[in-house]
């Protein structure tokens, strides 16, 4: 069951959400001595990022025992204008004392995006610890429910036997690399954040029961703990029907 709140204005959403990861972090790091988590990427969550990175959320971060990776990449060059690691460098990434080894991006320079995805796969494999668990994945929503690059009618949604794959997105003309079901899916905890009126379509029909089972986050599997944080206007049709 996972658990649902909403939040009356973006700014409550990412202060709570900036909470949330320094107690995740800090459990972690109490547990493991490390805190492995996956970033999203799109726009929704650049105001949390940039809010880590200020007081009072960014002292409360031992930053040199994170490890950063990313849930899915664009298939561009990562000072591209689209790329989400450049999103999360100039939000975060940039301000904080992670050691750069530690940020562990999807590599975007190999010339096919399938030799991308198999690299970061191995990436995965190799850094995450026993059992390739993260210890927290934030997600986003896109409003036709995808969920980090787990677009609907792809064929990355049948991916089971490895932790990253590249995608086409025909709609968007594009590849993207992204970590598949088994890999979001063995997550200790999982943050999804969603904002704005143009997603309230689409949070309605993932987070109803009865819904038909047709978007790609309706199949995710999760074995640990799976939050939602909602702003008042992405949950305002679902708060009607609930
Ligand atoms: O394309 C993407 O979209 C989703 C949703 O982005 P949002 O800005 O609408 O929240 C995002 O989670 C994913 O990382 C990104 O590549």
């Amino acid at each position: 069951m996972a658990n649902i709140q909403v939040f009356p204005t973006p700014a409550a959403l990412y202060h709570s959400a900036a909470e949330y990861w320094v107690r995740t972090a800090k459990r972690a790091i109490e547990r493991a001595g490390t805190f492995h988590i996956a970033l999203a990427g799109g726009s929704t969550p650049r105001a949390l990022y940039q809010l880590l990175a200020t007081e009072p959320y960014a002292g409360q971060i031992d930053w040199r025992r994170i490890h950063v990776y990313f849930g899915d990449e664009r298939y561009v060059p990562r000072d591209h204008p689209d790329s989400n690691y450049r999103m999360a460098r100039e939000a975060l990434l940039d301000s904080v004392a992670i050691p750069p080894e530690q940020i562990l991006r999807i590599q975007t320079e190999f010339p096919e995006p399938e030799l991308a995805a198999d690299d970061y796969a191995q990436v995965l494999q190799s850094h995450l610890p026993e059992g390739e668990i993260f210890d927290l994945i934030l997600l986003g929503l896109g409003a036709d429910g995808h969920t980090a690059s787990l677009f609907p009618e792809t064929p990355i949604l049948t991916v089971r036997d490895r932790l990253a794959a590249a995608v086409y997105v025909k709609k968007l003309k594009a590849w993207r690399i992204s970590i598949t079901y088994p890999a979001v899916e063995k997550a200790r905890q999982i943050l999804f954040l969603v904002t704005g009126a143009d997603k309230a379509a689409v949070v309605t029909h993932v987070l109803s029961p009865s819904a038909d089972k047709t978007l790609p986050v309706q199949h995710l599997q999760a074995q640990g703990e799976v939050s939602w944080y909602l702003d008042a206007e992405a949950a305002r049709k679902w708060e009607v029907t609930k």
